[in-house]
């Protein structure tokens, strides 16, 4: 990898049974960029991101995270070297305040550690980057949704990431509350985190991204700019055959 490539994944495969949900697909992400990728419903992004994270195991191909095959890592392993993920799925413990959600993830993985866990005042600076630092003692429950979203790149967050993988984090937000996160996403990457950003909201998604890598079938069919993608014509394709694009 050349020395400013932080990330790569080379000509990765996951199937399902007879369903090839990856299909020998490679990009690279630079360690000062935010890249989006993107394509249809069921283009194969979210197996991707599991795949990365060592939910699933690979059927062929390689990820390289620094100077790292991580490929066959255990997700623990893969979090502790420094790669977390947001889910689609929110899934906050509904018993316990924003601040013990938050405080949770900060704990190492390894069991026999005696250190590790955050004092109050870093759960405080974490919660305040997302303007959650009112709501330290609510829980999850009674948040509104983009709350919740945001408490869960909090959580991601505190585990001290050193690159981020974000799955559609503007899905149900309203145009305030994405241009908010939009700000915010930029904050934790000027920080020195490369991103790599899932959404189907086009308008969101392309205002931060230096470089966007388009899939369809698993496969790549473009790469390039914002402005590139939004021109080319195989992808307007690709998302006129069937995807749900919001604005
Ligand atoms: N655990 C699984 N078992 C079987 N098939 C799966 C599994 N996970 C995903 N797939 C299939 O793999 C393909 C890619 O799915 P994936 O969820 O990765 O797409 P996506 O691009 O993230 O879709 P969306 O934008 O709708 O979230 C789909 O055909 C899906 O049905």
């Amino acid at each position: 990898m050349s020395s400013d490539t932080v990330f790569r994944i080379d000509e990765l495969r996951k199937e399902f049974g007879g369903l090839v949900a990856v299909d020998d697909l490679s990009f690279d992400l630079q360690d000062d960029e935010i890249l989006g990728l993107i394509g249809p419903n069921g283009s194969g992004k979210s197996t991707v991101f599991n795949c990365i994270m060592g939910i699933y195991d690979v059927t062929g191909g390689s990820v390289q995270f620094r100077d790292t095959d991580i490929t066959k890592l255990d997700t623990h392993d893969i979090v502790n070297r420094g790669i977390a993920r947001v889910s689609q799925e929110s899934n906050p413990i509904p018993s316990s305040t924003v601040g013990e959600n938050i405080d949770l993830f900060t704990y190492p993985n390894d069991i026999f550690s005696l250190t590790g866990g955050a004092s109050q005042a870093e759960i405080l600076d974490i919660a305040r980057r997302f303007d959650l630092d009112e709501k330290l003692d609510t829980l999850p429950g009674s948040l509104p949704h983009a709350d919740v979203r945001r408490l869960e790149i909090a959580k991601a967050l505190a585990t001290e990431p050193e690159m981020l993988l974000l799955d559609e984090p503007f899905a149900g937000m309203n145009q305030a509350e994405i241009r908010e996160l939009s700000d915010q996403i930029r904050d934790i990457h000027a920080e020195g985190r490369p991103i790599i950003i899932v959404d189907h909201n086009m308008k969101g998604l392309m205002s931060i991204v230096d470089r966007v890598v388009v899939i369809n079938s698993g496969q790549k069919i473009a790469e390039g700019s914002p402005e590139e993608i939004a021109n080319d014509e195989t992808v307007q394709k690709a998302y006129l055959a069937g995807a749900e694009v919001t604005n």
